[in-house]
């Protein structure tokens, strides 16, 4: 058998079409499972390989049950990003009409990239969250509900029609999705790369976030993602979720990993993987004094001063 990728599933999400952009899906066996957490527990028992799944849009941000469980749980890496472009179809039964819409549902991302246009077309229709986009149309298909906001390609597999297609409150939607697997070594530095961490606080101090945001910016080092998520100890308790731009290998991304071991109570180191959509040629030149050449040669320097030898 070959190894497997677990995805969001059923057949029919926005996740498989995203996964199956990835070369290496091509060479595994692609399971689809009910949701993000049971997709990245079949990882954690060492029932698949890797699990792929939704992990930001760019209307609402981090999609939290994913975060959340990155942060918790024996750790995993992420080893791979695809960013897909989303606009929803309106699939129902059919025979159905706009009319007889009287129940909605999609998963409970999708509702910030539908809302005016559901405000506009189905004011009184009423809405309920479903596992996935594609569980939504499988319920449509049910007889669950009337309607289902999910790609219009998920229409055929559920025996739906798209009554409505191109929907999308913003231009330029995109969702993120990351392929998780457990901890080994990252793939190689690519010069168009990401690192993600989590960082819980050793206390709070006015300023303790900007303390843990010098860490980069000291270094020059561009944040991509800022998203603080709950630790479950109370009101006020926080960790956060970052994204920066740059490879674990590179001088500047160890040293200011280094500076967060020293002040964090906690980091989660949770991979260096290549950016979706931007080579090299693309990604911003390093500020003056951030290269590994003159992080190499600093430190060269001080060697040289620890032996007299300046
Ligand atoms: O992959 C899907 O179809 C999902 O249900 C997750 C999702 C939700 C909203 C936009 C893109 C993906």
């Amino acid at each position: 058998m070959p190894a497997s990728y677990a995805y969001l599933g059923p057949e029919g999400t926005f996740t498989e079409v995203a996964l199956r952009t990835l070369p290496e899906a091509a060479t595994r066996e692609l399971i689809p499972y009910v949701s993000v957490q049971s997709a990245l527990d079949a990882v954690r028992t060492g029932e698949a390989e890797a699990a792929f799944v939704p992990i930001e849009n760019s209307v609402e941000g981090g999609i939290t049950t994913t975060l959340d469980e990155l942060v918790a749980g024996a750790p995993l890496m992420i080893y791979r990003e695809v960013l897909l472009s989303i606009t929803f179809a309106l699939l129902v039964r059919p025979g159905t009409a706009l009319s007889d819409v009287k129940t909605v549902t999609a998963h409970p991302a999708a509702q910030p990239q539908v809302r005016n246009w559901l405000k506009a077309n189905l004011p009184d229709a009423v809405w309920e969250s479903a596992a996935s986009n594609a569980d939504g149309a499988r319920l449509v298909q049910e007889g669950r509900y009337d309607a289902a906001f999910a790609g219009e390609f998920a229409a055929a597999r559920y025996g739906l029609v798209p009554l409505e297609t191109g929907i999308h409150d913003a231009e330029n939607a995109q969702t993120r999705f990351v392929l998780v697997g457990r901890p080994a070594r990252p793939a190689a530095p690519t010069g168009a790369d990401k690192t993600s961490v989590v960082l819980w606080q050793r206390d709070d101090h006015p300023g303790g976030l900007r303390d843990l945001l010098g860490e980069f910016a000291t270094r020059g080092i561009n944040l991509m993602l800022l998203q603080s998520r709950p630790t479950g100890a109370g009101i006020g308790n926080y960790c956060f979720c970052i994204d920066a731009e740059g490879h674990i290998s590179d001088r500047r991304m160890s040293e200011a990993l280094m500076g967060l071991k020293r002040i964090c109570l906690q980091v989660r180191y949770l991979g260096s993987y290549p950016r979706a959509g931007i080579g090299p040629d693309e990604v911003r030149p390093t500020l003056p004094g951030t290269s590994d050449e003159e992080f190499v040669s600093a430190a060269d320097w001080v060697a040289r001063c620890q032996d007299g030898r300046f």
